[in-house]
């Protein structure tokens, strides 16, 4: 999909900002890019979204791109339908009949017709998610696009994912947090003072579980376990999925769901 290889960058004179970063996106995957303010995370995207040069090492590959910044620019007068209207044609497309549904299930708050300079943070993000996936890119690339939405946006954004991904394009988003990268991410990477790392390659299993009385998070092989409602899901190594789950059933847990979640 798109290949860096030995990609540095520093902003004129000043120190690299980025350290020969070598980075594969297969089809299909989504990459999280987990790491500090400041590590070099958004300079990264800005590279493979093709709107800022590495200063050194090699960029491959020219994928259909969607791209959503860390400051979505919205101080336009227009509305968010005719923004996007306005991206979709000056991005090649003839029909634009997504637009009104998918700001509809992004519950845009004021409508397709509110000036984007009036629309608040997490709104105007909104709509710079619908610009980058409006165009079905081959390759989305998200910066910190968890940040600001509220919880009924987080699931919204949870599945453009998990639907991007499904036809067989490839996400690569930024966060800070770990737990939102490992509960997005198939396949998750560091990046600390410019310098990005693979995290391991050791697939996980996410474990869905109904019940109570078990503290998940000590349990071996268990990364991240995250109460939700009357239930816990689990991220857990995929070679302890087994001994994982006969716990549960020997601590009287109803087991919802299993699945691969890093391929
Ligand atoms: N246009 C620029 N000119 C000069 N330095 C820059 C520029 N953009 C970023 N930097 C510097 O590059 C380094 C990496 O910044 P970058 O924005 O890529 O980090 P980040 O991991 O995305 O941070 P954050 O999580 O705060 O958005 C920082 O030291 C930053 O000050």
């Amino acid at each position: 999909m798109i290949r860096l290889e030995g990609v540095g960058k520093r902003y004129g004179r000043g120190d690299f900002v980025l350290h020969d970063v070598d980075l594969d996106v297969e089809p299909g995957t989504v990459v999280g890019i987990l790491g500090t303010n400041g590590s070099g995370k958004s300079t990264l995207l800005r590279i493979m979204a093709g709107v800022s040069h590495a200063t050194t090492g090699t960029v491959t590959g020219s994928p259909r791109i969607g791209y959503l910044p860390d400051r979505f620019p919205a101080g336009q007068r227009m509305g968010a339908r005719a923004y996007l209207r306005h991206m979709g044609r000056i991005r090649g497309l003839t029909d634009l009949s997504a637009i009104d549904p998918l700001l509809e299930r992004l519950a845009l708050v004021g409508g397709p017709t509110a000036p984007l300079r009036t629309l608040s943070k997490g709104n105007a993000q909104k709509v710079g998610l619908a610009q980058a996936v409006l165009v079905r890119p081959d390759l989305l690339i998200l910066d910190e696009p968890w940040s600001g939405l509220d919880v009924a946006t987080h699931a919204i954004l949870g599945e453009l994912v998990d639907e991007t991904r499904a036809r067989g394009a490839s996400v690569v988003f930024t966060d800070h947090r770990p737990q939102v990268v490992h509960d997005h991410a198939d396949v998750v990477h560091l990046m600390a003072a410019g310098r990005l790392t693979a995290e391991d390659s050791e697939p996980t299993t996410r474990i869905v579980l109904r019940g109570h009385g078990t503290d998940w998070a000590d349990e071996p092989g268990v990364r991240h376990a995250v109460a939700e409602g009357a239930q816990v899901v689990l991220t857990v190594e995929a070679g302890s999925a087994d001994a994982v789950l006969l716990r549960a059933l020997k601590d009287g847990w109803s087991v919802r769901e299993v699945a691969p979640c890093s391929r």
